[in-house]
């Protein structure tokens, strides 16, 4: 079993438009609504590999309703929080000038009991977990430290924990040690507290956050591929050319990807290769975190591993 967490589920409202304009009417070519938040997508994915998924997080109102029929639709089990406010809707806008523009809300109000309720939840629902995924942000009356929390409940049980967030929840947690930790370029430097302009920039950064104690660190730098250091190798891979429809989602590819590498026990390479073909291959569709498997695998073969 592999438990999922995302404390800020929403639903994915995807626009598309020839042009979008600033301070003026855009009309809308087609839409799209999805069930999404990280650890959602990354339970999409896992299921659509066939791994038994339970999927955390807080949900409310009408949105959270229609993401708890969507995640049990897909055969993951759902161990969800239920909140009084209502789970946020964001929106994702892709323009033909390839432009992406995301609209992001803050999600509901969390009060305290729901919080401690949610706690509650957390320790039930890691039970019978080996591998514990965090993903994205929280709500914001989420206390920044939640992560930080989390991880070290979740490393008391002997529990691998992989964390995938941003701003001050990510910078909150960091030393609490997760098993694996992506950032993108910009959490990187966050994290880092230094600016990455070339690939021995992220490299240096890596090696910091390694430094820690964390035994996996992978950067994802969009269509310039992906960044892996762990105890003995620093790997970097190229991504596939790909004729990119939506790279929404993306990330959430590599962290399922990896946990998926993590059950097989595949080698370094084996394993960047596929983090890094699943991730190409979810750019190449309007749907977040729907992988084209046959696409996958043929990407997985192009993929070129340059060691440091
Ligand atoms: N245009 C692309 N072509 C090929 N591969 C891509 C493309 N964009 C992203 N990828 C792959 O997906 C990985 C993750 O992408 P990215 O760096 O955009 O993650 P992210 O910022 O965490 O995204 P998100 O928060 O939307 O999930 C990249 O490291 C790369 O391997
Ligand atoms: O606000 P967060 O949690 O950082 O990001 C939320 C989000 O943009 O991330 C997913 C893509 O990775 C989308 O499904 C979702 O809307």
């Amino acid at each position: 079993m592999i438990t999922t967490v995302t404390l800020n589920p929403a639903e994915d409202k995807t626009f598309t438009v020839t042009r979008l304009v600033q301070g003026q009417v855009n009309r809308i070519d087609s839409v799209k609504n999805i069930a999404g938040g990280k650890g959602i997508n990354v339970s999409k994915v896992l299921r659509q590999y066939g791994y038994d998924v339970r999927a955390l997080g807080f949900l409310g109102g009408y949105t959270g309703k229609f993401i708890e029929d969507y995640v049990r639709s897909i055969g993951a089990e759902c161990f969800f929080t239920y909140v009084n406010g209502e789970t946020r809707v964001n929106i994702n806008i892709l323009s033909q000038d390839g432009y992406v523009t995301e609209l992001l809300e803050p999600g509901p109000d969390i009060r305290e009991k729901e919080l401690s309720l949610f706690f509650h939840d957390f320790e039930q629902g890691i039970a019978d977990s080996d591998l514990v995924i965090l993903s994205g942000s929280a709500p914001e009356q989420v206390p920044a430290t939640v992560y930080h929390d989390l991880i070290l409940r979740a490393r008391n049980k002997g529990k691998k924990v992989i964390l995938d967030s941003s701003g001050v929840f990510l910078k909150e947690s960091i030393n609490a040690c997760p098993y694996m930790v992506k950032p993108n370029i910009k959490e990187l430097e966050i994290l880092s507290g230094r600016k990455i302009k070339r690939i021995e920039d992220a490299i240096g950064a890596a090696l910091q956050i390694g430094g820690r104690g964390i035994h996996h660190v992978m950067v994802s730098m969009g269509a310039k591929g992906l960044l892996y250091i762990n105890d003995r190798e620093i790997m970097y891979a190229k991504a596939p050319e790909v004729k990119a429809v939506n790279t929404v989602g993306c990330g959430d590819s590599v962290v399922a990807a990896f946990a998926m590498a993590c059950k097989q026990e595949m080698s370094n390479e084996e394993l960047l290769k596929f983090c890094v073909g699943i991730s190409a291959a979810n750019a190449t569709t309007l749907e977040s975190a729907v992988i084209p498997m046959d696409k996958a695998e043929e990407l997985m073969e192009q993929v070129k591993i340059i060691r440091y």
